[in-house]
């Protein structure tokens, strides 16, 4: 069994989201998808969106999808910990006999090389990256000396259709009056509307 961990602040979960988690399990052939929001308490990032609202936008956007399911493993890890190393130790253990991916998109192969334990995460474990932003994925694991020596551990994809929503383009949209409406499922769009996450 083969399953996917896809890590994000879901700030808000969007439509390119959830097109890319069900697009790479129907073309890697995976039995499920984890969605991982990432703690609001993370170092690298500041998210004002309280962990409530992005779990609960979370959990509406993948109702009904039976290969999709969430985790707050990393909402409610200990201080320190929520780094994606752990992460994928936790559910390598949880899942002993499956292959476990994590998803990316393509901005973050570049980034890699800088998070925590960078090497060790990069030698244990692979990654299923999604083109994003015309990056040349290529060239940017030929131009690093630690995502060549790992090469083997990624799966590039092409996507095929451009879809290159992004979620600081919907809060913006909401923040500054505009309708960001189709890009997000309509479900969170409300939810967005009701709650006033993102009314400054
Ligand atoms: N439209 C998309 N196509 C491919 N990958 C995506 C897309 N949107 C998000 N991702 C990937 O999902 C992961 C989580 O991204 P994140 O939630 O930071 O999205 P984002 O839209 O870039 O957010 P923000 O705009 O707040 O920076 C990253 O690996 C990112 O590359
Ligand atoms: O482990 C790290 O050091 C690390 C540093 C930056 C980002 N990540 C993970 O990468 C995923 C996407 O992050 P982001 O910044 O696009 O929200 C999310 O699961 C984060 O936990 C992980």
């Amino acid at each position: 069994m083969k399953v996917g961990i896809y890590g994000s602040s879901f700030n808000p979960i969007t439509n390119g989201h959830l097109w890319t988690a069900n697009t790479v399990a129907d073309r890697q052939k995976l039995a499920k998808v984890i969605f991982l929001p990432s703690s609001s308490k993370r170092m690298d990032k500041s998210i004002t969106t309280q962990d409530f609202h992005r779990l609960e936008m979370l959990k509406l956007a993948i109702a009904g999808n039976e290969k999709f399911e969430y985790s707050d493993y990393e909402m409610k890890a200990n201080v320190g910990t929520y780094y994606t190393y752990y992460t994928m130790e936790y559910f390598k253990k949880l899942y002993p006999s499956a292959e476990v991916f994590f998803i990316m998109g393509a901005d973050l192969l570049k980034e890699i090389p800088d998070w925590k334990y960078s090497e060790e995460l990069i030698k244990n474990n692979r990654f299923i990256v999604m083109e994003r932003n015309d990056i040349n994925m290529y060239r940017v694991i030929a131009g690093s000396v630690l995502l060549r020596r790992y090469e083997q551990q990624f799966i590039l994809m092409g996507k095929g259709i451009v879809n290159e929503i992004s979620s600081s383009y919907i809060r913006e949209e909401f923040e500054f009056g505009g309708d960001p409406r189709y890009l997000l499922p309509e479900a969170v769009y409300q939810y967005i509307r009701e709650n006033q996450v993102y009314t400054i």
